[in-house]
């Protein structure tokens, strides 16, 4: 696998305080990869490390192969910060111009990309409005355009949708499913997980700087799977042959939940209830998802005192 990132023990201490700490990150070329930790875990200044914005104390790193200092390199990076604070007094195409004239490209490349961009994002033909009078939404589709103007090869994207309605958020999930048809990297800082989930092809969870825990989706989804069994009756026959499939919890005169290694053993709890004579009323298997994992990974750090991610948990979850 080509690599578009490779970092090895990079670290940053500001004062005497490290906020990465021996980071070692491996992202794939035309992966989209979600980089997931509660508040002041290091996302932003890894970022900005990879980017070139903020040296690093010690460790290595390299961006598509190179170093974020070399303006080759640069040139192929796209960014779209947290926190888009733009020039309000431009309007949109101004905007984009002087960001794709930064990034080297001729007056005619700009003559046409600009309006494709702004098209993409879903502001065509609003390019000649200035962007003091832009939503925040607006303005974060503005910013998403300036990063992929340049058409990089590695993009950049903290908390891309942060400002979007529901109907935003689905049109940049698939503005990130096209960057990968075209084998754009793109790396994804986000606090909203299922969004993270449907999109991303690898994960990282970050906790205090460091990394706890990386894989695919699939990966860090397997495992245990609890089952939650209703009946009719429990007999001891049917609560053995169910300990044989996995560990029992009972909830009741009629429930019971399983604990089984994945969802292939699903029919084998069936079948045991049907063996045993009993009468099956519900069989659900409890999935876990990134935020339950997020929670179990993460959830007593952070320094914003909480480590809940904006307003994405469902009910109870922690
Ligand atoms: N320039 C700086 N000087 C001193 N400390 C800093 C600086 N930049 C960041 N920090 C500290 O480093 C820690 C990590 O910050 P960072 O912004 O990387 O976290 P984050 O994971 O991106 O958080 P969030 O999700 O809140 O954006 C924080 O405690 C922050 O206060």
């Amino acid at each position: 696998m080509t690599l578009a990132i490779d970092t090895q023990q990079l670290r940053k201490e500001y004062g005497r305080r490290a906020v990465v700490k021996n980071l070692d990150l491996q992202v794939g070329e035309g992966e989209v990869f979600g980089f997931l930790g509660p508040n002041g875990a290091g996302k932003s200044t890894t970022v900005k490390m990879l980017l070139g914005l903020v040296r690093p104390t010690s460790g290595r790193l390299k961006v598509l192969g190179g170093s974020p200092d070399d303006l080759a390199v640069r040139a192929r990076l796209g960014f779209l910060p947290e926190q888009f604070r733009f020039q309000t007094w431009m309007t949109g195409d101004e905007f984009l111009r002087f960001h794709g004239q930064l990034a080297g490209l001729s007056a005619a490349e700009l003559r046409t990309r600009i309006p494709a961009a702004l098209k993409r994002v879903g502001l065509g033909g609003r390019g000649h409005e200035a962007l003091g009078g832009y939503s925040k939404g607006m303005l974060q589709r503005a910013g998403l355009a300036g990063a992929i103007l340049a058409r990089p090869r590695l993009v950049f994207l903290d908390e891309p949708t942060s400002a979007l309605d529901p109907i935003g958020r689905v049109e940049v999930r698939e503005i990130i499913q096209d960057l990968r048809r075209e084998g754009v990297t793109v790396f994804l800082n986000s606090h909203l997980l299922s969004e993270v989930e449907q999109v991303s092809d690898r994960v990282a969870f970050v906790k205090a700087g460091e990394v706890v825990r990386a894989g695919s989706m699939a990966e860090l989804l397997a495992g245990a799977l609890p089952v939650e069994v209703k009946v009719d009756r429990l007999t001891p026959e049917l609560l053995s042959a169910l300990e044989r499939l996995g560990k029992l919890e009972r909830r009741g005169e009629q429930q019971v939940s399983v604990t089984v290694s994945g969802e292939e053993v699903i029919p084998a709890i069936a079948s045991a209830v049907h063996a045993a004579g009993a009468q099956l009323y519900a069989l659900m298997p409890q999935r876990q998802d990134l935020e339950d994992l997020f929670l179990q990974l993460v959830g007593d750090s952070g320094d914003g005192g909480s480590a809940v991610p904006n307003g994405d948990l469902k009910q109870g979850a922690a």
